[in-house]
């Protein structure tokens, strides 16, 4: 179970402006850890969990998620396994604009085989009152919450997080952070979090330091700070 990235490399564009995002990358995160991947804007962060989530395909290597390895299935397949284990969270909600929250919720439980009871995630997330509004009516935290409410409505093995808190101020972060490391708790998700902010390692597991397109470190935190002792 868990995540397995066994020696990816990704390029992008052909011959001469090839550029190589990902060289010769190997990391693994255990099932139910909160693992984070730090770095410089553009050392390929985001380009990894993409490929982690079957978003994108390495061009060699091999990539095992719950099990599966996702590296060898085919279009369908891999769409398939995604939509079932994978949940993804983006720093722009990616929120339906002419649908209300619950329906934004509603489209990812149709799609699922064995979604969570839908009031109950809900209110679980604090969307309760909030439940019928359009995104549009909604502050970037709210927003940012019913985009984590699609993503586990399905009950998915991984969250994969790319700069979940980027669009939201201080405190909002901080009630981010503290509503992913619940998620882990509660449902034992496994949750990556892609994020610049240094200071977010303190509530992972593990955190991969990825600088220019290779894993630069890996450190383990047996005791993680909790998210609402976070700073910074
Ligand atoms: N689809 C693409 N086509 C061409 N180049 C790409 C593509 N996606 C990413 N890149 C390039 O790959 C490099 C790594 O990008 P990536 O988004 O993975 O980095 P990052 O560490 O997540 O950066 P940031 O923190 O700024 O989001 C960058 O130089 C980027 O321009």
């Amino acid at each position: 179970m868990g995540i397995t990235v066994n020696s990816i490399s990704k390029s992008f564009g052909h011959g001469e402006g090839a550029v190589q995002v990902l060289k010769d990358v190997s990391l693994t995160v255990d099932t139910s850890e909160i693992c984070c991947v730090v770095g410089a804007s553009g050392s390929g962060k985001s380009t990894l969990l993409n490929c982690t989530g079957g978003l994108e395909r390495p061009d060699s290597g091999t990539i095992t998620v719950t099990d599966q390895e996702i590296t060898s299935l085919g279009h369908k397949a891999l769409t398939r396994f995604r939509r079932h284990h994978v949940g993804f969270v983006f720093q722009f909600y990616n929120l339906v604009p002419n649908l209300t929250a619950r329906e934004n919720i509603e489209v990812c439980e149709y799609l699922s085989r064995t979604p969570m009871p839908l009031d109950e995630l809900i209110d679980e997330l604090g969307l309760g009152e909030h439940q019928h509004k359009f995104p549009s009516q909604l502050s970037g935290g709210q927003q940012q919450r019913c985009a984590i409410a699609r993503a586990l409505v399905k009950r998915p093995a991984v969250l994969l997080c790319d700069e979940p808190t980027g669009a939201l101020d201080y405190e909002m972060s901080r009630e981010m952070l503290r509503l992913l490391e619940q998620v882990n708790q509660d449902h034992g998700t496994t949750v990556v979090i892609v994020t610049h902010n240094q200071a977010i390692s303190a509530m992972a597991h593990r955190t991969v330091t990825v600088r220019d397109g290779r894993v630069e470190d890996v450190s383990l935190t047996p005791s993680p700070v909790p998210a609402s002792s976070l700073s910074w």
